[in-house]
């Protein structure tokens, strides 16, 4: 098969997933491009229509950013189209609201929305602050979290920024409102406190349930392609970043099965987390309880 053959089943493909998510929501109005086009300044294409379209979005310009709150270990992660400079803010923590503003500011970016993977525990999200300092930022978080925000999230919504896009997963385990959100191309997820690197987040408050953490996993993010990075929204050992594969192979909790998992999580006797009686109330309306 030459490269042009290759090429053309790959666009068809890329237009073929169009078709499928276009009855989902997309958040904001702006209009997901899976990059259809032929470029003849490519290098031939050897692999299958889901690495064609990251080596595109890839060549198009994706600005990335993993920002780190140390009194939490939480992960906050800054997307960004190069070109129309439209932003995404993961995760925000109230602590590190200015460094984030700043930073955003020195890139001269936009930023459209601020989304939290779920209502927090641990801390406080910087999604009221940064929408009181920010004209126009709109807060996200899933529907299920029972949290208030412009935007309430499900299955399969899509979240744009500029030509790049996140996709919804529902994972509740952790809490119910769980959501990974995984990029355009699968190349990464954003997993939240579902999935952690060579760990998951506990089920022992809020609403959570070690078999449908288990079940989420397994289901809604050990089933993206293997290369894709996994991107948590903790972690307290220094690690950055994994990878679906890696998840599959060597976590020590989601390798077992379901009666081996369901037993380790209730024996993690850990700790309740410092802040929990101020941060879960302030998180239900966006980060803004009294402050
Ligand atoms: N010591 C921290 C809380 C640590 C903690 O409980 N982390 C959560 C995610 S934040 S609710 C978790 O799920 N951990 C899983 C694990 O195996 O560690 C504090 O006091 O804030």
């Amino acid at each position: 098969m030459n490269s042009v053959t290759v090429r053309l089943q790959s666009t068809v493909a890329c237009a073929w997933r169009l078709q499928t998510t276009r009855n989902s929501r997309r958040i904001p109005a702006s209009p997901l491009h899976c990059h259809g086009a032929l470029n003849t300044d490519l290098p031939p294409v050897k692999t299958n229509a889901r690495y064609y379209c990251c080596r595109m979005e890839q060549r198009k310009g994706l600005l990335f950013r993993q920002l780190f709150e140390s009194s939490s270990s939480t992960y906050t992660y800054l997307l960004a189209d190069s070109d129309s400079k439209e932003a995404v803010l993961i995760d925000p923590v109230l602590e590190t609201v200015d460094r984030d503003i700043k930073l955003i500011d020195e890139l001269g970016l936009s930023l459209k929305v601020a989304v939290n993977t779920h209502c927090h525990a641990d801390h406080i999200t910087g999604t009221g602050l940064l929408k009181k300092r920010l004209f126009g930022l709109k807060s996200a978080i899933s529907k299920l979290s029972g949290a208030t925000a412009d935007i309430l999230l499900s299955e399969g919504d899509s979240i744009t920024f500029g030509k790049h896009c996140l996709t919804v997963r529902e994972t509740p385990g952790h809490t119910d409102g769980c959501v990974t959100l995984v990029a355009g191309d699968q190349s990464m997820a954003f997993t939240g406190d579902a999935l952690l690197i060579r760990g998951c987040g506990r089920t022992d408050f809020q609403q959570g349930c070690s078999k449908r953490l288990y079940e989420s996993v397994h289901g809604r993010i050990f089933t993206l392609p293997d290369h894709c990075l996994i991107y948590p929204a903790h972690d307290y050992k220094g690690q950055t970043v994994s990878t679906v594969e890696e998840e599959k192979k060597y976590n020590p909790r989601l390798t077992k099965t379901l009666e081996e998992f369901v037993d380790i999580m209730n024996n993690l006797n850990l700790p309740k987390p410092k802040k929990i009686d101020i941060a879960v109330p302030a998180n239900l309306v966006c980060g803004l309880h009294d402050i």
